[in-house]
């Protein structure tokens, strides 16, 4: 198994946000997770990626159980995340804000920085290496050296793909990866998405662009009150009459 929840439930104070929620992540696939507003959906992302510890239930990757495990160490097993609003150094060029992604993976110590030691330089140097090649597959390579304050949104929620790529995951986080931006804009970035689940990557997505999750979708969970109410195939939850009456008030889903 790769990425397996049960019984995932958070509370906070008398509020509920995930209730109960049994989901299996499928690796190298995209699985989505789509519900009205304040379903739990991203509190059911902080849960996996340990920004929260849940109040029950539990968590396993491949085997190891990571529940309440804090974020920095679950990076590590290599998650990693965009969020709905883009953290980006502004006042930094692309390039930089992009190497800071490698540099989480790599070894060095204050002590190899001072010294500027042989390992700080290879791994420097792996680090922009690396940066290079995700700006060049997230197509921003000839906006390395702007700043990033002065780039449009698109440009920097693939600025921020870019960041968690250079990480090296095995699982990217995606929170409302298209919120803001028009539909050219929302098409490229689907197409962005299909790049990177056919190099291997395990995407978790949260979007409420429904011809989006449709087009990228192998697996979709709906939350509805921080509960599971269906799990399927996009068809299959296209045709679903309980997301149907939930989550669009009784519209079908375009
Ligand atoms: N840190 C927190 N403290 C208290 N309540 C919280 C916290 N985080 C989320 N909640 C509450 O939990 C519920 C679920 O919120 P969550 O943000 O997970 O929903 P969501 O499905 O991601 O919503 P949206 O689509 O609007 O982003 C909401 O009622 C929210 O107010």
């Amino acid at each position: 198994m790769f990425l397996e929840i049960t019984g995932l439930t958070k509370r906070f104070g008398g509020l509920t946000a995930v209730n109960h929620v049994d989901f299996s992540v499928e690796e190298n696939k995209v699985n989505a997770i789509i519900g009205p507003n304040g379903a739990g959906k991203s509190t059911f992302f902080n849960l996996i990626s340990g920004f929260h510890p849940p109040t029950e239930g539990q968590i396993f990757y491949r085997g190891l159980d990571i529940t309440g495990m804090p974020s920095h160490k679950i990076a590590d097993l290599g998650f990693a995340r965009t969020f709905q609003t883009t953290h980006l150094f502004e006042q930094s060029t692309v390039f930089d804000n992009v190497m800071v992604g490698h540099r989480l993976r790599t070894k060095s110590t204050l002590v190899d920085a001072v010294f500027r030691t042989r390992r700080l330089k290879r791994e420097e140097e792996k680090c922009k290496e690396k940066a290079l090649e995700v700006l060049e597959f997230t197509g921003l390579s000839h906006l390395a050296d702007r700043i990033t304050a002065n780039i449009s949104q698109e440009e920097k929620k693939r600025t921020a793909f870019a960041l968690a790529l250079a990480t090296d995951p095995s699982v990217l986080f995606l929170d409302e990866p298209a919120a803001g931006i028009n539909p050219d804009e929302t098409e490229g970035l689907t197409d962005l998405i299909k790049r990177i689940s056919s190099t291997g990557i395990t995407i978790c997505l949260i979007e409420h662009k429904m011809q989006m999750i449709m087009k990228l979708a192998d697996k979709i969970m709906v939350l509805n009150h921080g509960e599971k109410i269906a799990e399927g195939t996009p068809e299959e939850i296209q045709n679903n009459e309980e997301v149907i009456r939930a989550y669009l008030g009784g519209e079908a889903i375009a």
